[in-house]
């Protein structure tokens, strides 16, 4: 039933001396990646211990510096993934490990058990401190609320004297987003205090956005309220853990940066409980768009989607940002014909900068180089076909005759859908470079005349009309007029050659040579392009009359 009256708007802030509307993003911030944790605990089979090492490896490699890797004390995989890092050594000195925990004796007891032998780690103890979750999971009231947050500082300070490493602890006021905000500063503050965070000995204040309720500027608010009412925001690493609830974790995020968040928790893709956790990949290629160094090592998105599909069992959106298999495609017409067009300004341009119409990065930056920019379907038009011929096969067709050769593919897509390259390539074979029937064209001898003038080059034809072999001579002001001029008896026709057009196909010295001819057909009016191609220039072009002879009158 839809009862839009169990619904209610949440406040928004009244803080006018906000400042992160008028900001831009300047640096990274310090990345710190909760796949092993928040995504792991979302998944419908949490990954094993194998799973969580090669994860691990893979957020080493993209170069995460801090790395939360599960809640050791909830589950002996957990226990015994963590033993597996510090027994194999796979935790590199300038990596730190970071766990959660809830602020519960036992439980503290257990991490502590769990990090024996980590040199540093980041101790990441929480309890929830919303209005709801005050009052349904804890039934207390704001001061055992924030007793649950200091009973908490004081475990991990308990057991922190037997142990023989570095601890950094970092408290998560959980449903940050639906606490009141003078009660999320006080508990904060109380928690700062107990720890006796410093200058030198900062303590990671994380306000997670754990169930987004609210448009991404109220949250950016709340973040900077915090940011500036905190009484010792000098000695804090202020952190942000956005969902996407709303499907705005990234807006979320990057507006958190904005308005003074130092650091960011998320993961890859975005997995996590319910609609995910902010997408960390996504804020960093959202960074490199801008030119703003992201500081991970994100230059080969294929390889990170592998180790995700395998370890989580999850599949990345064809639409999804920067990732889908989608997300650099064009299907439609004026989408193609603005991606060639700037593909080819770009290759003319003098400047380092990437220019083109829909595509945000060039997808080759982050390893996509192998897959279609461009798609060809029905939606597609001229400027998409001439891009894969292009592209594909190094074809450039002369603009006049994009459409024609479109059009045969558009016949195709509309009865098929898709046309691959493959296809599209078979079609401009047989129908302009193999168009050799009913006049199939052997050899030409040519020879200039000592005299200059309008029919100074003779040439002698020899072809096949229906199989049948014969020859033709004939005079001309080129050898293309030549041959033009002998094909006008042969045929019976008049024709004008309207425009010639040819390119090397590859380099080196066994390159071809690809010859357009567009042709007219005086009588009738009708015109069309034929195509040689050929390691000799005078043949390919021969080649390209006698396909727009087949290809016109037959
Ligand atoms: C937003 C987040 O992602 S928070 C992280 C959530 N992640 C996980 O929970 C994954 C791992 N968790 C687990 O495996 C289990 O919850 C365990 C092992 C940690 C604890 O298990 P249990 O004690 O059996 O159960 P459970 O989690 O339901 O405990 C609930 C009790 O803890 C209390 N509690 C919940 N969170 C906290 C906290 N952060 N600090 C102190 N107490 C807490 C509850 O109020 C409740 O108390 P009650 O028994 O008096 O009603
Ligand atoms: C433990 C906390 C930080 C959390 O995951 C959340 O609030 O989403
Ligand atoms: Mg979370």
């Amino acid at each position: 039933m839809y009862h839009i009256e169990r619904y209610k708007r949440n406040p928004v802030v009244d803080f006018k001396e906000r400042t992160w509307p008028d900001k831009q993003i300047e640096k990274a911030p310090i990345w710190c990646s909760s796949d092993l944790r928040d995504g792991n605990q979302a998944l419908v089979e949490p990954m094993v211990v194998e799973e969580k090492i090669e994860m691990f490896n893979l957020l080493v490699k993209l170069g995460f510096k801090e790395i939360e890797i599960g809640f050791p004390a909830a589950s002996q995989i957990e226990f015994d993934f963590l033993r597996q890092l510090v027994d194999r050594k796979l935790i590199p000195d300038d990596v730190v490990v970071q766990i959660l925990c809830q602020c519960r004796e036992h439980l503290i007891k257990r991490s502590f058990e769990a990090i024996k032998g980590i040199k540093k780690c980041i101790m990441h103890i929480y309890n929830s401190t919303d209005t709801l979750q005050r009052n349904v999971v804890y039934g207390l009231d704001r001061e055992g609320i924030k007793n649950i947050a200091l009973e908490g500082v004081a475990l991990v300070k308990k057991y922190m004297k037997d142990h023989d490493g570095e601890i950094i602890l970092e408290y998560s006021p959980e449903s940050f987003m639906g606490t009141e905000l003078d009660f999320a500063l006080d508990v904060c503050d109380a928690v700062v205090d107990a720890w006796g965070a410093t200058k030198e000995n900062k303590i990671i204040i994380n306000l997670p956005n754990t169930v987004e309720m609210t448009t991404p500027n109220v949250f950016a608010d709340r973040i900077e309220w915090m940011s500036t009412h905190l009484k010792n925001r000098e000695a804090i690493i202020l952190s942000t853990h956005p969902h996407n609830d709303r499907g705005t974790g990234t807006a979320v995020a990057e507006l958190a940066l904005l308005a003074g968040a130092d650091r960011m928790e998320g993961t890859l893709f975005g997995n996590g409980e319910r609609t995910g956790n902010v997408d960390i990949l996504n804020i960093a290629y959202n960074m490199y768009s801008q030119g703003i160094e992201p500081n991970l090592n994100i230059s080969n998105i294929k390889e990170i989607i592998d180790v995700y599909e395998r370890t989580t069992k999850m599949s990345i959106d064809p639409r999804h940002p920067y990732a889908g298999k989608l997300v650099f495609t064009a299907f439609s017409g004026s989408h193609q014909d603005a991606i060639n067009k700037g593909v080819q300004a770009m290759r003319q341009r003098n400047n380092p900068y990437w220019e083109v119409p829909y595509l945000p990065i060039d997808p080759a930056d982050i390893g996509r180089e192998y897959e279609p920019v461009v798609r060809i379907n029905s939606q597609s038009g001229k400027g998409g076909v001439a891009f894969v011929m292009d592209t594909f096969y190094g074809f450039k067709l002369p603009k006049g005759m994009h459409k024609e050769f479109a059009d045969i593919i558009q016949r195709i897509s509309e009865v098929q859908g898709e046309v691959s390259p493959e296809e599209i390539y078979k079609e401009f074979e047989k129908n302009y470079i193999e168009k050799k029937e009913p006049l199939h064209f052997e050899k030409c001898v040519i020879t200039d005349a000592d005299e200059d003038g309008d029919f100074s080059t003779l040439v002698k034809v020899t072809y096949r009309e229906n199989g049948e072999e014969k020859v033709f001579e004939s005079s001309g002001n080129g050898p293309i007029d030549a041959v033009k001029r002998g094909l006008e008896k042969v045929v019976g026709k008049e024709m004008k050659v309207l425009d010639y057009n040819e390119h090397a196909l590859a380099s080196g010295s066994n390159a071809k040579a690809a010859s357009y001819i567009h042709m007219l057909d005086v009588e009738s009016g009708k015109t069309t392009y034929g195509v040689g191609i050929s390691g000799n220039i005078t043949r390919s072009s021969i080649r390209a009359l006698f396909s727009a002879v087949n290809r016109l009158f037959y």
